[in-house]
Parts: structure tokens; C-alpha cells; sequence
């Protein structure tokens, strides 16, 4: 069997004196979407900043494409072609998103191709493209935080809950721009609260819970069971619209 491009083995995290991951194990494999599920306060953006090297794990290791990376630095991290995108997006308000892009690239000018592939996935940036990001909404926000990460070809993107407080029509756009993204065969690792982008996009699913992995397997089994959803999650049956 080939080697996942991320493999989490035993990782702990302590921030400060609070231990918050306890020995988290977890595979993405590579070309595909892992949604990585939770409650709130279960450690999954702890999870993707200690993946980042963002918090130095205390213990366990971290192997991406071959290497092991759990002590390397975050812009060594980086290099290496794993993108994150947190949920606070870190956009520059007052510049423009054409500006935005332009500064995300780092090395050199996003050429013709990737732009035209980059606004293909989020037509609604062509709109503001001259205009002050500040004037976008909270989904194309996250859209162009996206772009960002995506402005030049990365290996893994990490990308933490790109539809929370979006109108149930953005989240629509949202999901259609990742289907877009895995139809070119991105690796993302998403962490999401929104069961129906989760369902809609999934191709494995990691479930937390306590700083630790109660569930992984395959999204489509998780949707097809209910019980095993209120018990991992506690969804109940209305959750899903
Ligand atoms: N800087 C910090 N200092 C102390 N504790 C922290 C810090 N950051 C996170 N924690 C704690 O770590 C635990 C996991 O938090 P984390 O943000 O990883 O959870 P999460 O699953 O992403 O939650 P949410 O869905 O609410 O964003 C929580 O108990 C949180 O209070």
C-alpha cells in the first residue's frame, strides 16, 4: 500500500499546561478530501496548527509526503506545500483582492493559466477584483482566503470551517467550489461543523473528540448511519437540511 501524504501517528499537544491532543492517529490520503469532524472544544484547529508547527507536538510524530515534519518549522512547513487556511482568513482588508492575490504568490507572478483556474472556481472574486477586499461578504472572504492558499499549486491544503456563519445559498457556492477543487485533485484536509457540506464533499471522515480520534472511515458510511452520527456528533435528523 502507498503512504498517505499526511500520516498523524500518536501526536499529543499541550498548550501551556493544558493537554489538549492525546494521541491523535489519522491518514489523508493524497488526491482526496478527509473531512475532520467534532464538537466545539474537540481539538480539531489545534490539530491542523500542530500540523502547521504552529504548537510544536510534545510527542508522536508527523509525516508528510515521505518526511517526517513534526519539529520542523512553520514556514519550513510551508515550503514543503502544505497550505492553512484559518478561520480568521488573515486577508488584507484594505487591499484590493486582485492585491491580495498578487501578495499571497511568493514566488514570482501567479501566472495566466491558474488565474483564470482561480476565478473559475470563485467567479463571485472577478466582481471585486479592483475593489477593497473589506467590501466582500464573510462567504467571499473565505473565498479569497482560499484563493490565497491556492495561489500557487500546494500538495495539502488545510482549510478550518470554511462555511461557519455562511448563508445556507453561500454554503451552496462553497461546496461547489470544493467539488470544483477535488475534481482537480487537490488534497484537502477540512475541517467543518456543517454536516451537509461534510456529506456533500467528503471522501473519509475523521471524527474528534476530547483531543482524541473516535471514528475514521469512509464519509458515505457515516451518512448512511444515524446512530452512529448522533453518537460521534449528537445530530439529530434535522440537522441535515
Ligand atoms: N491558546 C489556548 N490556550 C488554552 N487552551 C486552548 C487554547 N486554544 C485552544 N485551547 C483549548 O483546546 C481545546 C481544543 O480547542 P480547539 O480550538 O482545537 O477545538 P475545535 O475542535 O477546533 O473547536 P471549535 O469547533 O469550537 O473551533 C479547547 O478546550 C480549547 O479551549
Amino acid at each position: 500500500m502507498t503512504e498517505p501524504l499526511l500520516q498523524l501517528s500518536g501526536v499529543h499537544t499541550h498548550i501551556g499546561p493544558y493537554h489538549i491532543l492525546h494521541g491523535v492517529d489519522f491518514a489523508v490520503p493524497a488526491g482526496e478530501l478527509t473531512m475532520l469532524l467534532g464538537r466545539n472544544g474537540a481539538g480539531k484547529t489545534t490539530t491542523l496548527r500542530t500540523i502547521m508547527g504552529l504548537w510544536q507536538a510534545s510527542s508522536g510524530n508527523i509525516r508528510f509526503d515521505g518526511s517526517d515534519i513534526t519539529t520542523r518549522s512553520t514556514p519550513d512547513i510551508a515550503r514543503a506545500g502544505i497550505a492553512y487556511v484559518p478561520e480568521s482568513m488573515g486577508i488584507f482588508t484594505d487591499l484590493t483582492v486582485r492585491e491580495n492575490i498578487v501578495l499571497a504568490a511568493r514566488s514570482g507572478p501567479v501566472d495566466k493559466s491558474r488565474l483564470d483556474w482561480l476565478l473559475g472556481l470563485f467567479p463571485a472574486l472577478k466582481r471585486f477584483w479592483n475593489l477593497p477586499a473589506g467590501n466582500l461578504s464573510g462567504g467571499q472572504k473565505q473565498m479569497l482566503a482560499i484563493a490565497r492558499a491556492i495561489s500557487e499549486p500546494r500538495r495539502l491544503l488545510l482549510i478550518d470551517e470554511p462555511t461557519k456563519g455562511l448563508a445556507p445559498v453561500m454554503v451552496r457556492s462553497m461546496i461547489e467550489a470544493f467539488k470544483s477543487l477535488k475534481a482537480s485533485g487537490e488534497t484537502i484536509l477540512l475541517v467543518e461543523q456543517n454536516f451537509y457540506a461534510a456529506s456533500a464533499l467528503g471522501d473519509n471522515v475523521v471524527v474528534m473528540d476530547d483531543g482524541r480520534i473516535v471514528h475514521s472511515g469512509a464519509m458515505s458510511d457515516l451518512v448512511a448511519d444515524k446512530d452512529m452520527q448522533q453518537r460521534l456528533l449528537g445530530l439529530s435528523l434535522d440537522a441535515h437540511q
